[in-house]
């Protein structure tokens, strides 16, 4: 079996890419896969990591209204629509598989131009502009959200959940608390402003630290970004907080095995990427989400929405957003007896952890019979 796939920009894109590589892998023997992106995304650089066969085309995304620029995108779109039936021409495959971002318009229109079964994933409650193009050509549309079949052909639409990759669903508490050294005996807080970290989360985060540092009953591991992990230290060290010694707070730059962490947790505060949120669902874990406000189309609102409404979250607006609110919401959820548990229910209910193998299931039946 050869099969492309495309998707990225975003992790939020690129890791569902990646996790059904893997299922699909592990359910075909001889799957031969190609992995098309852009030289500038995240994807350049996940993904041939991943040791997973790479090739780049040249695209850019449209602004939302109609400029100079626009014109000259798309001009390099309809060069991109003739490089990727190049690449596809070559490659040869049987089927073609979409997780979103721009870079997959043009490989996933000319797959269905040329007759190849094709299909889209997509991730968020409001889906993204490309997925709703390429909605009208593809055979399928796997759905994270049930809210967002209403915005497709119901005979190509499946709520199938967003795909989560394995390890998330097999880490184990126990090794999460060894690995990050928690003490078992408190409630564990992750916090994580998506994989680019979150300044308004972190800004926040400031005061709950003082509020909480040397707490006998809560411990929090704290993930800033990259970028921002500097900054933030030097903020706690201006406000007398030393790590060291205070026992209850870890401060990382970003986690390679966020798996681990998420296996540990007894509540998050998290923005309200759709992955984010189904690794958490996956696992029936409880959380304060702070949506991106900028997020195309307000997405993000959106997909926290989705959790708050099932009673697995509860939704602070970026700009309503302070250290006190947070304070707040933790002490209230920590001493109502059985709220926790209630959530995390909740959430457990939501979760489709079976998601990644139900999407590869779709996409293998649309292989040409032998
Ligand atoms: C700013 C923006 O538009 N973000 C979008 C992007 O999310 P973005 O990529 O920021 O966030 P998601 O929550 O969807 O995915 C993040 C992924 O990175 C992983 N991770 C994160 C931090 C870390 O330290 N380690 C780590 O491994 C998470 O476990 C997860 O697998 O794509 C999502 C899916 O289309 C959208 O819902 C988001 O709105």
């Amino acid at each position: 079996m050869r099969m492309i796939v495309s998707g990225g920009g975003t992790g939020g894109h690129i890791y569902p890419a990646i996790t059904l590589i893997r299922m699909i892998k592990e359910k075909v023997k001889d799957c031969e896969v190609l992995y098309v992106g852009t030289e500038f995304g995240l994807e350049a650089d996940i993904v041939p990591k991943e040791k997973i066969a790479f090739k780049t085309i040249h695209v850019k995304g449209f602004a939302r209204k109609i400029t100079t620029e626009n014109i000259k995108v798309l001009c390099k779109s309809i060069h991109s629509i003739w490089e990727s039936k190049k690449i596809i021409k070559e490659f040869n495959p049987d089927i073609v598989i979409g997780t979103g971002g721009y870079v997959c318009g043009p490989i996933l229109l000319a797959a269905s131009l040329m007759g190849i079964p094709t299909m889209i994933q997509e991730q968020n409650v409001i889906p993204g502009i490309t997925n709703k193009i390429l909605a009208k050509f593809v055979r399928h549309i796997a759905v994270g959200y049930a809210d967002s079949q209403k915005y497709f052909h119901s005979d190509k639409v499946v709520f199938t959940g967003n795909p989560v990759r394995k390890e998330v669903l097999t880490a184990s508490r126990e090794n999460g608390i060894e690995n990050f050294a928690l003490d078992v005996n408190k409630k564990t807080i992750l916090i994580s402003g998506g994989s680019r970290g979150a300044r308004s989360i972190n800004n926040a985060m400031i005061d709950v630290h003082a509020h909480f540092a040397g707490n006998k009953e809560i411990q929090l591991l704290h993930v800033t970004g990259k970028d921002e992990y500097n900054g933030i230290i030097a903020k706690l060290r201006r406000k007398s907080i030393d790590i060291e010694k205070v026992g209850n707070i870890i401060i990382k730059p970003y986690l390679y095995n966020m798996p681990d962490a998420i296996a540990a947790t007894d509540l998050a505060i998290f923005r309200a990427g759709a992955i984010g949120l189904a690794e958490l669902t996956a696992r029936g874990i409880p959380a304060i989400l702070i949506p991106y406000p900028y997020a195309a189309e307000n997405h993000q609102e959106h997909n926290a929405l989705a959790m708050q409404k099932a009673g697995a979250g509860i939704m602070i607006l970026d700009k309503e957003l302070t250290g006190k609110k947070l304070i707040d919401i933790i002490n209230n959820l920590l001493q109502e007896e059985g709220k926790l548990s209630f959530m995390a229910k909740a959430s457990k209910a939501l979760g489709k952890p079976n998601a990644a193998s139900d999407i590869a299931d779709i996409a293998i039946q649309m292989l040409p019979k032998a």
